[in-house]
């Protein structure tokens, strides 16, 4: 292996290490927070629910009492409460989320209650508590809900409306420029020219992947293999972004102009890491901004963006970053591996028998988008590794997000 090749926990420590988290705010309304990033803790400043309420339709009773025929001397349903006490050897016909009158303290349900006009009987034995959904046990008054950090869900969302909370204060959306480099490239959509042309799909990958992490798309298109017209593709994007990220002319190819620009207008912190695919990854400065050079080749791009600069973006973007979820599974065939670098092999996961079995699909070379279409996982196969058997342990990375 070569020494010059950063091994793949390195890198990613190394960027984590550098990028900082946005300091920038804004404050959105409710409707528009989801996927954007809390800048800061939110607190309850009510209860949830605000009051003990019903978990049931039924009947609200003392418990203590509900061995004797008790009388039924009023209705609570939500929003309109009983007013007043709860009269002895008596209860409230209630429904789902009503507030439990004062002095009762368990709800039956109608299904165990034999009613005859004014009076039920009760056919069950009641415990203190039953079918009562406390005030402030869903959220306590004073306690945090969510922290610095989070990606607002559709269920925090749903949560902060639940505390009355109309709008939220989260980290100004990320500005990462892109473009794809290449003599070759066409823009789907226009005819191509002769047979050494290819469309440009980095461009339009790597824009659909940045969309699953919200972030706003400086779209600089497709720069050809020309150092000046590359400097000043560069120049335009570090003026206007907080990562500048490239698809192609990383390697070391007569036409690979990226790095020495790279070079040229701000630093390269390093390039080429143990990963299969995607070795001739570059990472640098760019002024205030960050660069990040992906290989051109289409799964090369895929992968790097997925495990290399996903997890930057997440920090920078003000995001409490977790690992990705890694499960064991069986290889269900042998596998094909040199020890020197990580591999991300597209394979397909399945679950036979209470076991997870997983397997390479398709063509595992850097140039077939297609094996990456027809996968549901990584199998993410060690460094230091060789050749793998059939039934030996693997790990694999289910699809996240920006693949699926
Ligand atoms: N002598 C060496 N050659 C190569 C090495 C090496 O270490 N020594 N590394 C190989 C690896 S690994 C990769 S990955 C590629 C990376 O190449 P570049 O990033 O310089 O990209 P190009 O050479 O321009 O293109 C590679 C390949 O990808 C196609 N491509 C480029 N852009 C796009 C795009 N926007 N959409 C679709 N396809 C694209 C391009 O046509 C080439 O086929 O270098 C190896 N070579
Ligand atoms: O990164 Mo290259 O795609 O390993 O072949």
């Amino acid at each position: 292996m070569s020494p010059n090749w950063l091994p793949v926990a390195d890198a990613l420590a190394a960027m984590q290490g550098q990028v900082q988290a946005l300091t920038e705010t804004e404050t959105v309304p409710l409707a528009a927070a989801l996927d954007r990033v809390l800048a800061q803790p939110v607190y309850a400043s009510l209860n949830v629910p605000g009051y003990d309420n019903s978990a049931m339709d039924g009947y609200a009773l003392r418990a203590a009492e509900a061995a004797q025929p008790l009388k039924v001397v009023g209705e609570a349903f939500a929003g309109h409460p009983f007013k007043g006490e709860l009269p002895a050897a008596s209860c409230v016909r209630i429904m789902t989320g009503a507030q439990v009158p004062t002095g009762a303290d368990a709800v039956v349900m109608q299904e165990n209650v034999l009613r005859d006009d004014a009076d039920i009987e009760v056919q069950t034995t009641v415990t203190a508590g039953d079918n009562v959904r406390l005030c402030g046990s869903d959220i306590a008054s004073g306690s945090v809900v969510l922290n610095a950090g989070q990606r607002l869900t559709a269920v925090h969302v749903g949560l902060l409306a639940s505390l009355g909370i109309a709008e939220v204060k989260v980290v100004r959306k990320l500005r990462v420029a892109l473009f794809s480099n290449g003599d070759e490239l066409v823009v789907p959509g226009e005819p191509l020219q002769h047979d050494s042309q290819i469309y440009d799909s980095n461009r339009f990958t790597l824009t659909a992947m940045l969309q699953r992490l919200h972030v706003d798309i400086i779209d600089l298109g497709h720069i050809a293999d020309d150092p000046e017209a590359l400097e000043s593709a560069f120049k335009q994007a570090m003026r206007s972004a907080d990562i500048v990220i490239s698809s192609a002319g990383v390697s070391v190819g007569d036409a690979d102009h990226t790095k020495n620009t790279l070079a040229k207008l701000g630093s390269i912190e390093f390039w080429k890491i143990a990963i299969k695919p995607g070795k001739p990854f570059a990472f640098g400065r760019l002024g205030d901004a960050w660069f990040c050079g992906l290989p051109g080749n289409p799964v090369a791009a895929v992968v790097t963006l997925d495990q290399l600069v996903q997890p930057m973006l997440r920090r920078m973007a003000g995001e409490t970053i977790k690992a990705p979820l890694q499960l064991t599974a069986k290889a269900a065939t042998a596998i094909k591996k040199r020890p020197g670098r990580t591999d991300f092999q597209r394979g397909r996961y399945t679950q036979r028998d209470g076991q997870l079995w997983a397997e390479p699909v398709g063509s595992q070379s850097s140039a077939v988008l297609t094996s990456v279409a027809q996968a549901n996982c990584f199998l993410v196969l060690e460094q230091d590794r060789g050749a793998i058997e059939a039934g030996e342990s693997i790990t694999i990375q289910p699809f996240d997000q920006l693949l699926t």
